[in-house]
């Protein structure tokens, strides 16, 4: 099987929503590539947590007695709940008895995003959450039914993209894929990226382990890297109110130029400007920001709108493709 599912952005595209049949309910769920959890609000998730958001009902499903999860992110939300079998389809493709992962809580941060009704995990499943025994992500459900084993993301800015699976559509990206190898061992689509430059020019230096990440809004790179990119800003300064670099609305900010795969790809200063601080517009939050605590480069959805990506496990080695849109 394939198929291929709309992936729309919400305000300032914090993040892309996707509309996802889970049982007899369609969902709108957030496609993450850096979790492994499919999980969705409920209609065991208490009311005061769940207005205004679609319900999974798990009367369709099949309890995984005893199998529970819980889930956090950096940001500090988090989400947690018991486990149904149940059907899955998106875009077409059908995963019959899919782990869904039923809220019984949520955090604030969720709560308060009514459009978005659960994560659906795209890592890899050694990172899924659940005990006593950690379940299949969608992507690894369906893979081997797939028509080739790999998915793409052609998310765009302030537009809907789309996430293919079982195939490669050649009229979403120009040129050639640039291929990396990627290391599982954490559990992400992990890769070395390699040189950069501010604005324009021949890249250098190196960006180092980054991984893919369609579910974390901005791009989280190395100190030297950003303090190098900021530079080039001249109102832009680290504020730690906001918790990151800051500069005026009006600036233009600079290109920033990657290597990944020996291809140079260029993320235009305008996808760079994300959003104002507060609604008096003067103040902007940049969409490079430092990766300190992190412990590797995020490759977010502000690179992301600009390439067309292969998350692909075609061989034993899985890999990522990168082309410019
Ligand atoms: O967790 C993810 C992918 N899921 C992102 C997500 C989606 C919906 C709601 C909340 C979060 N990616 C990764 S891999 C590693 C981290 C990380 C980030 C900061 C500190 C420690 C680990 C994150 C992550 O939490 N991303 C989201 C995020 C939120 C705020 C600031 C940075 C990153």
């Amino acid at each position: 099987q394939s198929g291929e599912v709309a992936a729309n952005p919400e305000q300032y595209d914090e993040s892309y929503l996707c509309p996802v049949q889970v049982g007899q309910t369609t969902l709108n769920l957030d496609f993450d590539t850096g979790s492994a959890d499919l999980w969705v609000f409920s209609t065991l998730t208490p009311k005061s947590e769940s207005t205004g958001h679609s319900l999974y009902n798990p009367s369709t499903g099949t309890k995984k007695s005893g199998y529970t999860w819980d889930i956090s992110y950096g940001d500090g939300s988090g989400a947690s709940g018991t486990v149904y079998a149940d059907k899955v389809v998106v875009g077409g493709v059908t995963a019959t008895s899919q782990a869904v992962e039923a809220a019984t809580s949520v955090s604030s941060q969720f709560e308060q995003d009514t459009d978005n009704d659960g994560l659906l995990g795209l890592a890899f499943s050694s990172i899924n959450t659940v005990e006593p025994q950690a379940q299949k992500t969608f992507f690894d459900s369906v893979k081997g039914s797939l028509a080739k084993p790999l998915f793409t993301a052609d998310l765009k800015k302030g537009a809907a993209g789309t996430y293919d699976f079982g195939y490669i559509d050649s009229s979403k990206y120009t040129g050639s894929i640039s291929y990396v190898n990627v290391n599982t061992a954490n559990g992400f689509w992990e890769f070395t990226a390699s040189g950069y430059a501010v604005g324009s020019g021949s890249v250098s230096g190196s960006v180092g382990d980054a991984i893919a990440d369609t579910g974390t809004t901005l791009m989280y790179l190395p100190t030297t890297v950003v303090q190098a990119y900021y530079n080039k800003v001249d109102s832009a300064d680290y504020d730690s109110n906001q918790g990151g670099y800051t500069y005026d609305c009006s600036e233009n900010l600079p290109n920033f130029l990657i290597s990944l795969g020996g291809k140079t790809f260029t993320v235009s200063g305008t996808d760079i400007n994300f959003a104002p601080v507060d609604s008096s517009g003067e103040t902007c939050f940049g969409g490079i920001q430092e990766n300190t605590g992190i412990g590797m480069s995020i490759l977010g959805d502000i690179f992301l709108k600009s390439v067309f990506v292969v998350f692909d496990q075609t061989q034993s080695t899985p890999r990522l493709g990168f082309a410019a849109q």
